[in-house]
């Protein structure tokens, strides 16, 4: 199942949020949406479930548009965790509201992953702590067996073992083919073990879409040191310098290729070393320099 967004644009109180915005997510994939604080991610997940409506543009789920075909809608959830209705109801209840507007939604995995967690269903979903009212959320997503799930800075708050439950649900529920995740996050060192793509947010639209393993195959991040404070042109035109200390350059190379190497190579390094690219690095390098306004 594919979900295809085109041309999105939203404006609120005056601002446009969205504004031209493109891509595709589908089953088996996780794929992460990072941006600035402000940059939209959670007006973009609002949009795709038409909490808000769209100015323009459409979504549509394996080529039906959601506007027009809403019970297609089903195939999409999104727990909007500062917003939820449910904060005074018990576990149990709260299931039973979502077993009525899920119709695959499955009692006894939601059960199973609340007992897993040592949460009682008599409880109020108000009294939880945010990290177990995470792992609600969670099992409410997984259990509602809907296939294009939607997570809104998913590890927020959250402890190494409940962080590691969520993430082991999501490769688990990926594994199977049949369940895709999209997930706005700063938790970029998280995402960046657990995304297949990521979607970089800017200026309202995806300003780059990009295949981590693909990435590391083509670019490189180097370490570099020259002997005079001379920066050579080939780092100033082939690479995206991130930091400068002393003469100490960190340079990411988005196509480390055979000729680029040979010319680092021809200027002299004192000393050239490759580091591991990171998607903390990749983010340095898509917002280096953009000018904020709020
Ligand atoms: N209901 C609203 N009323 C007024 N402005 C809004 C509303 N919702 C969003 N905005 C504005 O839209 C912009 C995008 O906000 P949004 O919450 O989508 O960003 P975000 O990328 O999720 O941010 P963060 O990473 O800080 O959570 C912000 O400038 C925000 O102030």
């Amino acid at each position: 199942m594919k979900l295809t967004a085109q041309h999105l644009a939203k404006t609120i109180a005056g601002k446009q949020v969205l504004s031209q915005l493109d891509f595709t997510w589908q089953t088996g994939e996780i794929v992460g949406l990072v941006g600035r604080n402000g940059a939209g991610k959670t007006t973009l997940m609002r949009t795709l479930v038409d909490q808000y409506h769209a100015d323009h543009g459409q979504v549509a789920i394996d080529g039906r548009n959601l506007a027009e075909a809403p019970q297609a809608r089903q195939n999409l959830i999104y727990i909007d965790p500062t917003e939820v209705f449910f904060t005074r109801m018990n576990l149990a209840k709260i299931a039973q509201y979502y077993a009525a507007g899920y119709p695959h939604f499955d009692q006894n995995r939601y059960r199973s992953l609340l007992a897993a967690n040592d949460l009682p269903l008599t409880k109020r979903y108000g009294e939880l702590s945010k990290g177990y009212q995470a792992l609600v959320v969670m099992a409410l997503n997984l259990a509602s067996a809907v296939p294009l799930i939607l997570l809104d800075e998913p590890f927020d708050g959250l402890d190494l073992f409940i962080r590691e439950t969520i993430v082991k649900a999501v490769i688990e529920e990926v594994a199977a083919g049949e369940r895709g995740f999209l997930i706005a996050s700063h938790d970029l060192a998280e995402l960046d073990g657990l995304a297949d793509r990521v979607l970089f947010l800017k200026r309202g639209t995806i300003s780059r879409a990009v295949a981590l393993e693909q990435v590391r195959s083509e670019a490189a991040k180097l370490q570099l040191v020259f002997a005079t404070n001379q920066i050579p042109a080939v780092v100033r035109d082939r690479g995206q310098i991130l930091n400068i200390q002393g003469r100490v350059i960190t340079a990411l190379f988005p196509a480390y290729t055979s000729v680029v190497k040979a010319a680092l190579t021809a200027a002299q390094p004192v000393l050239m070393e490759v580091l591991p690219l990171s998607l903390s690095d990749l983010f340095r390098s898509e917002y280096a320099g953009e000018v904020r306004h709020g």
